[in-house]
């Protein structure tokens, strides 16, 4: 469903917010709502903001300018792109699902079961694979039962069989537990196709979009195989305006005439590869 046809209750949204540190704006002008059962996928080059942004969202940093609104008594689970583990220390996936806060035993069982780990709950965390680590990542998060789930990189380490089963995973949490997803992808131009809205940053939001499922490109079907047409899309996304030294965008219309103004573009998705390579040069 689009978000515009959307009436599920609002679980934060940003307005215009930016966030200046060291002398610079890290982003300006970041605007994006997630409402209760929405999946947000944010994407955009290493550096674009999107920990920045996803940080706003769950008030962990304040912007400095713009608003952040949240829902009254908001409960949000975050998982962060990188944890500090000792390895040095052992550590069980049982122990770590607490290691931020108190869980009942009935909690624990249930987080690990829902992920499809629950036989690694004695295992030691540094034994884990990346897509278990991730799954025990997950399970603590939910084992919370949050409003907003805000999950940073989840798919890292992971491989494609893995990133789709993760995925598939994401989706019936957001199923089962009617919860807000945040998501921050890694990739420019792969999100999950339960994601409603995809949400380009590049110091500010380049253009925001529904993802299609590409199930036409053979070229994907043989890199992916049949059943990752059903999790993956393919994000396609063009940009039109030129940075300022000052985080402001300057847009371009179709004639070419420039205009002062932050732009926000919708788009739509579909396979393009000198998309890919105009999102490089533009993240460069
Ligand atoms: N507290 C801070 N003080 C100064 N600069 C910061 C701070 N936090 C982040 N930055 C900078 O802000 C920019 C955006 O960082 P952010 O982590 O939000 O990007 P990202 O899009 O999540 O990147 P990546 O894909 O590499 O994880 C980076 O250039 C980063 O170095």
């Amino acid at each position: 469903m689009k978000t515009s046809e959307r009436d599920d209750p609002l679980l934060v949204s940003l307005d215009n917010a930016g966030m200046w540190r060291s002398g610079r704006w890290l982003v300006r002008g970041v605007s994006f709502t997630v409402r209760r059962g929405e999946i947000v996928t944010l994407i955009g080059p290493n550096g674009a903001g999107k920990s920045t942004s996803a940080k706003m969202a769950i008030g962990v940093s304040k912007p400095d300018e713009g608003n952040v609104r949240r829902a009254p008594e908001l409960k949000t689970a975050y998982v962060p792109q990188k944890i500090n583990i000792d390895h040095a220390l052992p550590l069980t996936v049982k122990r770590l699902m607490t290691l931020t806060g108190p869980l009942s035993r009935r909690d624990i069982d249930e987080a690990l079961d829902s992920v499809g780990i629950a036989h690694l709950a004695g295992a030691e965390v540094q034994n884990l694979s990346g897509g278990e680590f991730q799954r025990a990542l997950l399970a603590r998060a939910v084992a919370r039962k949050p409003d907003l789930l805000v999950l940073d990189e989840p798919v890292q380490g992971v491989d494609y069989s893995g990133e789709i089963a993760l995925y598939e995973l994401i989706s019936e949490i957001r199923r089962r537990q009617g919860c807000g997803v945040l998501l921050i992808s890694h990739d420019l131009h792969v999100v999950m196709a339960a994601t409603d809205t995809v949400v380009c940053l590049n110091g500010h939001v380049c253009c925001t979009g529904t993802p299609e499922a590409v199930s036409s490109s053979e070229a994907y079907q043989t890199l992916f195989g049949a059943r990752a047409m059903g999790a993956l899309a393919l994000y396609r996304h063009e940009h039109d305006h030129t940075h300022l030294p000052d985080g402001r965008v300057t847009s371009v219309d179709r004639a070419g005439h420039a205009h002062g103004r932050t732009s926000v573009n919708p788009h739509s998705a579909s396979e393009n590869a000198d998309a890919k390579k105009k999102d490089e040069q533009d993240a460069g």
